[in-house]
């Protein structure tokens, strides 16, 4: 039996606006995309600004549907719309959770709303599996009873991981989520969704600008660029020896030169 979680055939984007009464324009935003994760394994997910990373993102949790093309999970095909069964199978972190929590809603009330909405659970058993995340998050019981801003910036970001695992899914994804915090921060998440994913087999779809971080964390890595992969391989390998030109940028863009394979066994700290 294929080990394969999630799978992505020849997936499509465009998308058609107005720019005037009697004209329309349209973007190809992600062009014939196809790739697989397997359970239990990082995918990142990598390419400059307007490559379609975001839109690749949205079209995987249900956000947003594809033009063309086919996802799977487990060999089942997932339809647009069937947001119930598919936000307990893949789910997005809450992007920038310093702007997304709603400052009115306690971390309690926040964590119960996807368990009432897509789960049988009493009363009871909803407060005993968010006690339960927010624990599996490195917070305290306690937090529950928190409003955002009571909370500093690293909380924030695990109340986002807690209301992403909440329903249990076996693939979250992650877009740009540590962007806004520092170093140590980012350390500390990235050891806890590793730690995670030891021990929940959970897989991660990683999509970011930021290669250091993917250099620690994902096992496979995709390069794209207008709309389509122009890369895809072993992080390691692709990262010491980039095919594609686009590649190259991004690798001497963020680590200032080309990661040999020496560099690459030398650097074990730069996020
Ligand atoms: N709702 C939309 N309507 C029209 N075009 C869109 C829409 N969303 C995205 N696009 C276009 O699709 C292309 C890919 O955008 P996308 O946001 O997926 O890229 P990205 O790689 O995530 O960029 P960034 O890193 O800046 O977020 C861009 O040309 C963008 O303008």
């Amino acid at each position: 039996m294929s080990d394969c979680l999630l799978e992505a055939r020849n997936l499509s984007k465009i998308f058609y606006y107005r720019t005037g009464l009697f004209f329309q324009k349209s973007d190809e935003a992600l062009k014939s995309v196809s790739f697989t994760l397997k359970e239990g394994k990082t995918l990142a997910v990598i390419g400059k600004s307007g490559s379609g990373k975001s839109t690749l993102a949205k079209i995987l949790s249900g956000r947003i549907e594809q033009t063309e093309g086919e996802l799977l999970l487990n060999g089942h095909p997932l339809q647009y719309g069937d947001y119930a069964y598919r936000s307990k199978q893949i789910r997005m972190i809450l992007p920038n959770p310093d702007i997304s929590l709603n400052p009115r809603q306690r971390v309690g009330e926040l964590l119960n709303i996807p368990l009432k909405l897509h789960t049988c659970l009493t009363d009871f058993e909803r407060k005993k599996q968010i006690h339960q995340i927010l624990r599996q998050v490195g917070l305290s019981v306690e937090h529950a009873n928190d409003y955002p801003h009571m909370l500093a910036s690293g909380q924030k970001q695990r109340i986002a991981l807690a209301y992403a695992l909440i329903l249990q899914p076996k693939v979250i994804i992650a877009d740009e989520i540590l962007i806004s915090l520092d170093m140590p921060m980012q350390a500390q998440m990235i050891n806890l969704m590793l730690e995670l994913q030891e021990k929940q087999g959970i897989s991660y779809i990683y999509i970011t600008q930021h290669l250091g971080i993917i250099k620690h964390i994902s096992d496979q890595l995709i390069v794209m660029s207008e709309g389509e992969i122009i890369e895809h391989g072993h992080t390691a390998e692709v990262l010491a020896s980039p095919l594609h030109h686009v590649t190259q940028s991004l690798i001497t863009s963020h680590f200032g030169q080309a990661l040999t394979a020496e560099a690459w066994r030398q650097d074990n700290k730069d996020f």
